[in-house]
């Protein structure tokens, strides 16, 4: 036993899910006034495993031990650490006290992965720094990970890295940024020569410090890089369906979506009103809505489900048969199957692509198709997204509508529920070629977030290429499935 000048005034008991902490009564404590643990500023009384990213013995006590978790402090998650006795401990070593908490913390996911992390102080409000500093590096330096820092100092220099990445010193990449880094390191990856190896080797994760953090919101289901961070080091590895690209002589892949239309130009197309913040969007958005802004095209798909009913019966026989997955094996992609199935975009058209009504074509408003379910915060655009089902989800809206039906339709986006609505096509595919028909001059293509020319792409889905941590296999919960 530690004198008991060296007593925390925390004492812990292992229950379920977690840590039980009691605290000494203040009498009892007054003997302790010099005790030299860092005084707990929040009284907690229950650390969750899931919470805990690191646990040991302290020396020259049997019973006392470090322990270091995450939680929410002034609104944000971070780093705290407390010194816990555990009675518990004295009936085993404390080694293996430890090791069994340490177990409980980190089931099914990575112990101390090698990290590489790609930082872009420049992007979302210019504060990735700061985040990093404060909430991301505190968490992975208490994890006792190995993790390597490296600023983006230009465009592309992440694609850059992806090409050059020793793959043989991570085991994940994670991008303090918004959705372009991870974008370009993607493609990075893409160019290599061992592509496949290095889509096997290195999970690909985003830390949020964006104005477009769609992965972490998918994935983690928080915009908290603190919490985000957590989940990283907690969660399991898992493959993640890719879209190939091809526009012009270029082929590339997207990770998160492609738009056309009045979200492209509401996103793009507003670049110069980012001092307002995200409300840009939501501004530029009405003002198409208003204006019943058409963006004609021509668009060719190859249907995996066409009818809304059938898409509902496959998202839920997908999360039922995810409950019942208890598998941890995560497949490798080939390099065969990194190549396009398809004849190039300067060829006809595939024989088993429908070509969509012209009528429909010439009004059309919004074109987006994605392959994660969240964009922003409190904006499921596709609600029914399944991260390895082989398909994108197509949404194309029309310009026809009242501006009344149209303004109800995009309230809904916050809970999923635009897609069941009758003026919305919805669609499971599988391949896709857009042409546009309108002035490239003044409007925009985007790309994960990021500006394309507006001249025609087809892009099909590539299945399970990129590795991904994700919670159960699946992407954070919406609620498609209720309606
Ligand atoms: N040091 C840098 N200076 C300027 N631009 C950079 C730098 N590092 C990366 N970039 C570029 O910043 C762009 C946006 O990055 P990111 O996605 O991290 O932030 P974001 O705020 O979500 O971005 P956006 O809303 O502009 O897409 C990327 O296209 C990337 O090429």
């Amino acid at each position: 036993m530690p004198s008991e000048s060296l007593l925390p005034n925390a004492i812990g008991a292992l229950v379920d899910d977690g840590i039980h902490i009691t605290w000494r009564l203040s009498n009892e404590t007054t003997s302790l006034s010099y005790i030299c643990w860092p005084a707990a500023t929040e009284e907690v009384s229950h650390i969750p495993y899931h919470s805990i990213v690191w646990c040991s013995p302290v020396a020259d006590t049997e019973d006392v031990f470090e322990i270091s978790y995450v939680t929410l402090i002034s609104k944000l998650h971070k780093m705290k650490l407390i010194f816990v006795q555990l009675s518990e401990a004295g009936y085993q070593s404390s080694e293996r006290c430890a090791s069994q908490i340490l177990s409980a913390a980190y089931t099914g996911s990575f112990h101390q992965p090698r990290i590489l992390l790609l930082l872009n102080t420049k992007g979302g409000k210019g504060d990735g720094a700061a985040i990093y500093k404060s909430q991301i590096e505190p968490i992975l330096r208490a994890a006792r990970t190995q993790f390597t820092c490296i600023e983006t100092t230009h465009s592309k220099h992440a694609m850059q890295i992806g090409q050059e990445v020793d793959i043989s010193k991570y085991d994940i990449v994670a991008c303090c940024s918004g959705d372009g880094i991870p974008h370009e390191f993607i493609n990075g990856l893409y160019k290599r020569q061992d592509s496949a190896d290095a889509f096997n080797k290195l999970a690909v994760t985003q830390l949020p410090c964006g104005s477009g953090n769609a992965f972490s919101l998918s994935t983690y289901g928080t915009c908290d890089s603190g919490l985000a961070t957590l989940e990283m080091l907690k969660l399991s590895t898992m493959k993640m369906d890719v879209m190939l690209l091809q526009q012009r002589d270029n082929t590339f892949l997207s990770f998160l979506s492609q738009a056309y239309g009045a979200i492209a130009d509401s996103d793009i197309g507003t670049e110069h009103l980012r001092w307002m913040g995200p409300v840009r969007f939501e501004l530029g958005l009405a003002y198409k809505v208003f204006t019943k802004a058409r963006y004609p095209c021509d668009l060719y798909v190859k249907y995996a489900i066409e009818n809304k009913q059938q898409i509902k019966d496959h998202f839920r026989l997908y999360n039922k048969y995810q409950d019942s997955k208890v598998t941890t094996e995560v497949l490798e992609v080939t390099s065969e199957e990194l190549r396009s199935k398809y004849p190039s975009i300067t060829s006809s058209i595939p024989d088993d692509w429908k070509a969509l009504p012209s009528q429909e074509m010439d009004n059309l408003s919004i074109f987006y198709v994605g392959n994660m379910p969240y964009v922003l915060t409190d904006a499921q655009f596709f609600p029914a997204a399944i991260p390895d089902d082989g398909c994108m989800d197509l949404l194309l809206f029309n310009s026809k509508m009242s501006v009344l039906d149209y303004t109800n339709l995009l309230l809904n986006v916050s809970n999923g529920g635009h897609v069941h609505h009758d003026e919305v096509r919805h669609a499971k595919v599988t391949a896709y070629r857009l042409v546009p028909r309108v002035d490239p001059k003044h409007h925009y293509i985007s790309i994960d977030g990021e500006s394309f020319p507006v001249e025609p792409i087809q892009v099909e889905v590539l299945p399970k290429v990129l590795t991904v941590l994700l919670k159960d296999k699946s992407y954070v919960e919406t609620r498609f499935g209720e309606h």
